[in-house]
């Protein structure tokens, strides 16, 4: 019989395992028991029969913008909508914060405000751009997740796209401090091309943007990544993958062992080409929304396990910047944090029957385990941190503006049905999200994966 703060009663548990009811309880932020009809002294009780009990998800890929840009979301309103949706671990980009996250300096001033302001925890990921790979080593030794780099125009002028020499290098280095890179994968002399092209003749509207970013553009530069990778023994992942084909050409380099893996978002699962048409400027993003057979063939891979992560890329802007004629000029990001899990649960698990499990590894123990976090993350058993999200996933609703956390609430899947609602979530034990309500102060922290390499 334990000395329990908190017991969660009667919950069905999911894991990558299966699904299960149990008791869980909770003592200094961590699992201490998992059993049915847990006895002992308790302080707290929570009933959730009818509920879902998820791990929190983990987002491995948001833009909070802050220091520099908070006006565009911030570390406040930006993990109160994580919190929202389920996640309760995110890492956020080294850009579109101003200073980009590119030595130790600037990334002992983003750390400063996220842990002032973030209600989940949180890693940072630091950037590789031209000139900066002297600077690598001070992230690393910051805790870093890995390294960014764009290589197509990033959007942002502060942080500038890699030439593939600062990729060779940049990933020379990684692979000697047992880093990660991260690439947006588009081939930036075929997009800017053909944008030139298409402008200079005026034709600036949605298809127009469509044809300036083909797949073709993304498969090139996800290989182009995957052969530095090899070469130089480094690990990669490609975040946004919005091909099938390209996540055929990620999943084919690991098999002949390249360290290599590729995120998807919802927005490429749940979104077409025509969808953007119909939506306009808040579904605008790079790589663009896809066709329905390239669709098709994401949720396929993700079915098979072949696409093993999904990541929001939420990456939010005052809306007076997607106000253009021109769509080439209107900001490139969709707001989508905040409905990452329930986007899954509803257009994956009740529409298309994709198993729970397979949610639980797409959205956290992939996401742990790929990115070295410690132990405690990533998972739903004894001895890991309390991060969990209770869900009631026979409740249907519509998201509306008034939901959404973001600074800026807007985002391509207002109005839209969903069903299954995250109604609790909680960071290390502690209640941060109920009922539609942020109850707790900011409790985030920082968390440092472990390095690659022997022994990891
Ligand atoms: N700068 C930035 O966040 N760009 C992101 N937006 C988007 O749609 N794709 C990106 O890479
Ligand atoms: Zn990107
Ligand atoms: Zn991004």
């Amino acid at each position: 019989m334990g000395a329990y703060d908190l017991v969660i009663r009667g919950g069905t548990l999911v894991t990558t395992n299966g699904v299960h009811s149990a008791d869980v309880a909770i003592a200094d932020e961590r699992i201490v028991a998992i059993a049915p009809e847990l006895s002992g002294s308790v302080q707290a009780v929570i009933d959730a029969h009818n509920l879902h009990i998820f791990p929190g998800v983990i987002d491995a890929h948001v833009h909070f913008n802050e220091p520099g840009r908070t006006a565009w979301e911030g570390f406040a309103s930006g993990s109160k909508a994580l919190a929202a949706g389920g996640t309760t671990t995110f890492f956020d980009m080294p850009l579109n914060s101003h200073p980009p996250t590119l030595d130790a300096a600037s990334f002992a001033e983003k750390l400063a405000a996220a842990q002032a302001s973030s209600y989940v925890d949180f890693g940072l990921w630091g950037g590789l751009v031209p000139g900066n790979i002297e600077q690598l080593d001070e992230l690393a030794a910051c805790g870093v997740v890995g390294f960014k780099a764009f290589m197509s125009n990033s959007g942002i002028e502060d942080f500038q796209s890699v030439d593939d020499a600062t990729l060779y290098q940049g990933m020379q280095r990684s692979a000697q401090l047992g880093k990660l890179v991260a690439v947006h994968a588009e081939n930036d002399q075929l997009t800017a091309g053909l944008a030139r092209q298409a402008r200079t003749q005026g034709r600036v509207g949605i298809r127009d943007y469509l044809a300036s970013r083909p797949v073709v553009a993304e498969l090139e530069a996800i290989e182009r990544a995957i052969i530095f990778a090899e070469e130089t023994g480094c690990a990669l992942h490609i975040v946004h993958v919005s091909s099938g084909r390209g996540v055929l050409l990620v999943a084919s380099a690991r098999t002949r062992g390249v360290n290599v893996s590729c995120e998807t978002c919802p927005h490429y699962l749940v979104l077409t080409e025509e969808d953007m048409e119909e939506l306009g400027v808040v579904a605008k993003c790079a790589p663009p929304l896809r066709s329905l057979t390239e669709q098709a063939a994401l949720w396929q891979h993700l079915f098979s396990g072949t696409l093993p992560m999904v990541a929001s890329d939420h990456s939010p802007a005052p809306f007076e910047m997607k106000e253009r004629s021109d769509f080439f000029e209107a900001w490139g990001g969709i707001s989508g944090c905040q409905s990452l899990l329930a986007l899954l649960l509803t257009e994956g698990y009740h529409q298309r029957h994709l198993p729970l499990e397979l949610i639980v590894a797409a959205t956290s123990e992939y996401v742990a385990r790929r990115f070295n976090l410690p132990a405690c993350k990533g998972q739903l058993e004894v001895g890991t941190d309390a991060d969990l999200s209770l869900v009631d996933l026979t409740d249907s609703y519509r998201l509306e503006s008034h939901n959404l956390f973001y600074q800026h609430p807007y985002s391509p899947y207002l109005g839209r049905a969903f069903r299954g609602r995250i109604v609790r979530t909680l960071v290390r034990g502690q209640t941060v999200f109920l009922d539609g309500k942020i109850v707790s102060p900011p409790i985030g922290h920082l968390l440092k994966p472990f390095p690659f390499g022997v022994g990891s």
